[in-house]
């Protein structure tokens, strides 16, 4: 499977903007899939340990409804694909009220990062942490300390968006206190059976992957993965809804996880991006696989 998207690698670029990201090999690529058995099907780089980056937007989402519910989450946060780039600061000041269209877009993102509960920092992240280990099965998960600082130091398009939402009454608080967390959460590491246990787990309605046991309730799971749908892929979401059909989501380290319903979870790192911050290879290794074994949802 790998070998047939192998080529895509040299269309793509790494990241570079969060200058710890740059040290990826393009030509790598991954995949992991977990339906419930005790081993993963894997192929290529799959141990390659990489950030969530975006990918962790799904997880702070659900972590915040289970948090504080949906009337608190949806006040601060909209339900809407935006069309827009996952950076963009546009739809911002042009929609009234200015809270962020959607939690997968980084303002929506850092909106939702800031209901964690908590009391301090190093609380919230051990709660997300915890979560990210018990949706892996793995315990040893853990954030990568360069990176989170590399984006901290350079992450002034996020504090942007942050400030343009503290002066709208969006969120409250010290910026550079959310910045911090969210930045950790962006580097929360994993490899690709890990974010294929993830995403079996959210196929799964929350369900441990490997006990049975509900780590997300039913509802909350449904409501991150149809977001995952209409806003998983940033500005792609639509084309990927109809070439692939499966609820995804993607960040900029080259990660994809997928959650294919019927208990099918789907890892994926590649982390030469095309245009829009999607893993080049990895969009088409969902395109073939979907094709393959008709796991469109549509
Ligand atoms: N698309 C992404 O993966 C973006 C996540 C990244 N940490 C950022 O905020 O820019």
């Amino acid at each position: 499977m790998i070998k047939k998207v192998k080529g895509y690698t040299k269309n793509g670029k790494v990241a570079d903007y969060i200058p710890a990201l740059s040290k990826a090999d393009p030509n790598d690529v991954g995949i992991a899939i977990f339906d419930g058995n005790k081993t993963c099907f894997s192929e290529g780089e799959h141990h390659k340990l990489f950030t969530l980056q975006s990918i962790s937007k799904v997880l702070t989402l659900a972590l915040a409804l289970m948090d504080h519910g949906e009337d608190v989450v949806f006040s601060k946060v909209g339900m809407e694909p935006t069309g827009d780039p996952f950076n963009s600061i546009a739809k911002l000041e042009s929609h009234i009220p200015s809270k962020p269209l959607n939690p997968m877009i980084n303002a929506g993102a850092l909106a939702v990062s800031s209901l964690i509960k908590g009391s301090s920092n190093e609380e919230k992240l051990e709660r997300l942490i915890q979560f990210v280990r018990e949706l892996s099965g793995n315990s040893l998960i853990t954030y990568n300390q360069e990176v989170a600082k590399s984006e901290f130091e350079t992450a002034d398009l996020n504090r942007s968006l942050s400030y343009f939402m503290k002066q709208h009454g969006v969120i409250s608080g010290d910026i550079d206190v959310l910045l911090d967390f969210y930045t950790k959460q962006c580097a929360i590491e994993v490899n690709c059976e890990d974010l294929a246990k993830i995403g079996y787990s959210l196929a799964q309605q929350g369900e441990h992957p490997q006990k049975s046991y509900s780590i997300i309730p039913f509802e909350i799971a449904r409501l991150v993965k149809t977001f995952m749908v209409t806003c998983g892929m940033y500005n792609a979401s639509g084309e990927f809804a109809i070439r692939v059909g499966i609820p995804a989501k993607s960040g900029v380290s080259g990660g994809i996880v997928g959650a294919v319903p019927g208990g099918i979870g789907i890892g994926i790192y590649g982390p030469a991006l095309d245009e829009k911050g999607n893993s080049i290879a990895g969009m088409k290794l969902l395109e073939l696989l979907s094709a393959k074994h008709h796991l469109s949802i549509f």
